[in-house]
């Protein structure tokens, strides 16, 4: 069994980044500048954006988070949204997601620049990654794919079967693997008859949040599991997957922690690089 291993594939990356933003800031004269806006307490978000602040400082993208009180009201969330997109040091904006309820997360990406949208969540990002057309790629599905290449697992001709819909994870996943040749199946909360179908996955990619959910009896001998689940529970951090079940039935599959999480902040870090490259070139 191969581990895919995010965690030192995303240092690679990292490494890679921080020596090329050094040459830039010296050729610009600033750093790339990414802005995160964090309303309310959720503690996962916590988490995550702490972790980004901590990736980007490394990097040398001067990173900024707005922390906004959870009754934060809509007109005042998007306020900030046109000051973060009117102010020239700031080259990507990323709005942490799950907001709290109350706030219309749809609208305030709708607000976004889309030239400045890292997450590649704004309907024209999204319409582009549907067509083919260059622009950001959502980070998660981006991160997937990146550590499918460095580990040399080619989609193209793949039965990929992703469970989970979500326009975050399941639908751009599901765009980028059809995009390198892949026979894309997406499977939700009302597939019938689930395991039928992850059993053909040559790749399956799990993104429900649901521990343990996807076990060895839903696999073929030799797929590759892609974890997208990050669940906290007693006993730590635990994936979609049933891990130890799965390790001795795949041919290749990630941890969690350290699989898919630290890609996706690898991938938001290349996409803020990438708004800023397009914007000092203006
Ligand atoms: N606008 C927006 N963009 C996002 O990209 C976004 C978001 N909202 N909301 C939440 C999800 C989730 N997400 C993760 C990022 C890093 C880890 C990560 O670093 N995971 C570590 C463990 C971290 C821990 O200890 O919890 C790992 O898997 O090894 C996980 C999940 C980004 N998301």
């Amino acid at each position: 069994m191969l581990l895919l291993n995010g965690k030192e594939t995303a240092a690679t990356i990292r490494a890679r980044l921080k020596t090329e933003i050094a040459g830039l800031v010296e050729a610009h004269g600033r750093p790339p500048g990414l802005a995160v806006i964090l309303v309310g307490e959720d503690a996962p978000s916590q988490v995550y954006v702490r972790n980004k602040e901590r990736a980007c400082a490394d990097a040398g993208i001067a990173s900024q988070t707005f922390r906004l009180p959870a009754d934060t009201p809509q007109a005042e969330l998007e306020g900030h949204i046109q000051d973060l997109n009117a102010r020239e040091d700031i080259d990507g904006i990323l709005l942490q997601l799950p907001l709290p309820t109350g706030l219309d997360s749809q609208r305030c990406l709708d607000l976004i620049d889309p030239a400045k949208d890292v997450d590649g969540f704004h309907p024209v990002n999204m319409g582009r990654l549907l067509l083919n057309l260059p622009g950001p790629k959502p980070c998660t599905p981006a991160g997937i794919l990146t550590l499918l290449d460095h580990y040399g697992i080619d989609p193209a001709g793949k039965h990929c079967v992703i469970v989970g819909r979500s326009n975050i994870v399941g639908k751009p996943l599901a765009q980028l693997l059809l995009a390198r040749h892949g026979t894309v199946t997406v499977c939700h909360s009302r597939t019938r008859d689930l395991p039928a179908i992850t059993r053909q996955g040559d790749i399956v990619c799990v993104a429900i949040g649901r521990t343990g959910f996807l076990t060895p009896e839903m696999v073929k001998e030799g797929a590759v599991v892609v974890d997208v689940g990050i669940n906290r529970t007693d006993d730590g951090l635990k994936g979609d997957a049933d891990f130890d079940g799965l390790q001795d039935k795949v041919a290749a599959i990630t941890p969690v922690p350290g699989g898919v999480g630290p890609m996706t902040i690898a991938q938001l870090l290349l996409n803020t690089l990438e708004s800023y490259t397009a914007r000092v070139q203006r």
